[in-house]
C-alpha cells in the first residue's frame, strides 16, 4: 500500500497556508514533516485522516481498493482523545472495541509504554506524559498501517521518547509506515524530511 498525494493545497479561513505539495509513502518509510509554526504541518495531517477537506490535489492509497486512508491509519494528534473518567486500560478496551483489527492485548500495549502500574488509574489523574503515553498505547492495540503523529515527542521524557522511536522502528519493520510533524529529532535514522514552507 502506498498513500500518493499529488500537488495538494490548504486554505484555512481564506488564507492560502501551503500549495504544490506532493510526496509518497509507502511500507516501511517514514516522513519527518517539517516546517514553522503555522506551516500547515497540524492541517496536512488532518487532511490525510479525512477531517479537512483540501483545497485542491489529490490523495490516493494505492493497493488498497476503496479503503479511506481514515480507515488504515491511526492518528495521534494534539488532542488525546481519551476519556477522562475511565481508566488507562478501559479506554485501550475501548480503542480496541472501537477501532477493530485488534493488536497487542491491552495490559500488554501499557506494559510496552511503560505504564502497567497506573493501568487501573482514572486517565484524569494522570500526569500530561502519562497521558501522551496511554494515546500512543493506542497505536499498539489495533493495527493500522499508517501511523499519523502530530508532534508524538510532545510532553514524552528521554526515556519515553526513546520508547517511542523504538515502537515507529518495530512498526516500521513490520512493514507500516509513519508521518510524524516534528519541530525535533524522531529517533529514526530512516525518516526522510519533508518540509512546508520555507
Ligand atoms: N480552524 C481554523 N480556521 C482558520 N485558520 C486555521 C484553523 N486552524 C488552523 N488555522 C490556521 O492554519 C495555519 C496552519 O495551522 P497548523 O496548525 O496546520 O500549523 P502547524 O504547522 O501545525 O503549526 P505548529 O508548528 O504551530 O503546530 C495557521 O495559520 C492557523 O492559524
Amino acid at each position: 500500500m502506498v498513500l500518493n498525494a499529488e500537488n495538494l493545497s490548504c486554505r484555512r479561513g481564506g488564507r492560502l497556508i501551503f500549495e504544490g505539495l506532493s510526496f509518497r509513502l509507502g511500507h516501511g518509510e517514514a516522513i519527518a514533516l517539517t516546517g514553522r509554526n503555522g506551516a500547515g504541518k497540524s492541517s496536512l495531517i488532518a487532511m490525510l485522516c479525512g477531517r479537512l477537506r483540501p483545497d485542491g490535489g489529490d490523495m490516493r492509497i494505492e493497493g488498497a481498493e476503496d479503503a479511506p486512508l481514515a480507515e488504515l491509519s491511526h492518528l495521534v494528534g494534539h488532542r488525546d482523545g481519551l476519556k477522562v473518567t475511565l481508566t488507562a486500560q478501559e479506554n485501550l478496551v475501548f480503542a480496541q472495541e472501537l477501532l477493530g483489527d485488534p493488536g497487542a492485548a491491552p495490559p500488554d500495549a501499557l506494559s510496552a509504554v511503560g505504564l502497567l502500574h497506573v493501568a487501573g488509574l482514572p486517565v484524569g489523574y494522570l500526569s500530561a506524559g502519562q497521558r501522551r503515553r496511554v494515546a500512543l498505547a493506542r497505536l499498539l492495540v489495533s493495527r493500522r498501517p499508517f501511523w499519523l503523529l502530530d508532534e508524538p515527542m510532545a510532553a514524552l521524557d528521554a526515556a519515553a521518547q526513546a520508547m517511542l522511536a523504538g515502537l515507529m522502528r518495530d512498526h516500521l519493520a513490520q512493514g507500516g509506515a509513519i508521518l510524524a510533524a516534528t519541530h525535533g529529532p524522531l529517533g529514526l535514522e530512516a525518516a526522510r524530511e519533508l518540509r512546508i514552507g520555507p
